[in-house]
């Protein structure tokens, strides 16, 4: 069987489902044995509803509608219960509060649990001493509290994770993971809509870069990388995207039509030739050029690019050269 990579969301959702509707089990088998119909109805709506949202995210990998719907059954569940079976029941607020802030967003759980807790109070509030009463709201925001925190605290850092794994550390820009991923979807959209506006590849190649470690030192180097990035990245438009692809090497991806992008690989070529960099180092680049062709992959557009590069190092660097078609 093929196995499938499935999203966090999936995951949480799924075993929030799978762990609610296990653990609401053996509280059916008491509540048929005791004949306590009421709660066992409420218990067997649960397990109904958990299980059919398990399958639903297991089968349409979709999240949105079941994160709703568990996050409803969840506040449902819990002031059911309560109401159903009295004040000793109380300790289910807590894991619906926090079940509420592992589905949806921390400000949307913070208004669905702050209700929650309302409810629950108000059905509580004349069959407990005023003294549980304060008991209650004040452990219930705590766990309240406690959970916003971390929900805020995961979501921040979940942002900068998806940050830095798309960057190059060095020059800043996109590395190679989010140049594969945007040549993926370019090329997804080009054999999809092959009259949408052209897009063609410059893949850059700092020339005898080499020198400059051997005899600058790679720290000076790593400067030079960085400088090269900059100066690329302040000649491109909004329409086009720098990469590091590794090493010494950059790519652009340019969604424009050919003579655009030629006019963009001589100006980026011109720009650091002029340029002085640190200690006096002049520097050249080779730039390959390549327009996308229906039907290529993103594996041979760029190939095609690399072999353009090479002749135009092969031809005496500091050149552009088109790929040929
Ligand atoms: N400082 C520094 N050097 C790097 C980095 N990544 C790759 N290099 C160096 O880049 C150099 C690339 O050398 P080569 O592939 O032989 O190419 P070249 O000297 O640029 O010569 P041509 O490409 O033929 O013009 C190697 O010396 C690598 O060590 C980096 O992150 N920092």
């Amino acid at each position: 069987m093929k196995y499938q990579k499935r999203s966090s969301e999936e995951q949480i959702v799924m075993s929030i489902s799978a762990a609610g509707a296990l653990c609401i089990l053996p509280f059916l088998i008491i509540r048929i044995y005791n004949q306590d119909w009421h709660i066992a109805l409420l218990n067997f709506s649960t397990i109904a509803i958990t299980s059919g949202l398990f399958a639903y995210v297991y089968l349409t990998k979709r999240t949105l509608l079941a994160r709703w719907l568990l996050s409803i059954t969840c506040m449902f569940i819990a002031s059911g219960t309560i109401w159903l079976k009295g004040p000793d029941q109380i300790v289910w607020t807590y894991p619906a509060i926090i079940c509420l802030f592992f589905i949806l967003p921390p400000n949307i759980a913070a208004l669905l649990s702050a209700f929650t807790v309302t409810l629950i109070g108000c059905l509580l509030f004349s069959d407990i001493s005023l003294l549980d009463n304060v008991r209650f709201y004040f452990s219930s925001l705590i766990t309240f509290i406690f959970s916003y925190a971390f929900a805020d605290r995961m979501l921040y850092q979940q942002a900068q994770l998806m940050i830095l794994s798309y960057k190059d550390p060095l020059t800043g820009v996109g590395n190679r993971r989010a140049m594969e991923e945007q040549l993926i979807s370019t090329v997804q959209l080009q054999r999809q809509r092959p009259s949408h506006r052209k897009a063609s590849l410059l893949l850059i190649d700092l020339d005898e870069f080499k020198k400059i470690n051997t005899q600058q030192g790679h720290a000076c180097g790593d400067n030079i990388l960085a400088q090269t990035a900059a100066l690329i990245e302040h000649l491109l438009s909004s329409d086009q995207h720098l990469f590091r692809f590794g090493g010494e090497e950059f790519v652009v991806l340019a969604n424009n039509d050919l003579e655009q992008t030629i006019n963009l690989a001589e100006n980026i070529r011109e720009t650091i030739n002029d340029f002085q960099f640190e200690k006096g180092i002049h520097l050249t680049v080779s730039i390959g050029l390549a327009e996308y062709q229906f039907d290529e992959t993103s594996f041979e557009w760029l190939g095609r690019a690399d072999t353009a590069m090479h002749q135009a190092k092969a031809a005496g660097r500091d050149l552009c050269c088109l790929a040929a078609s």
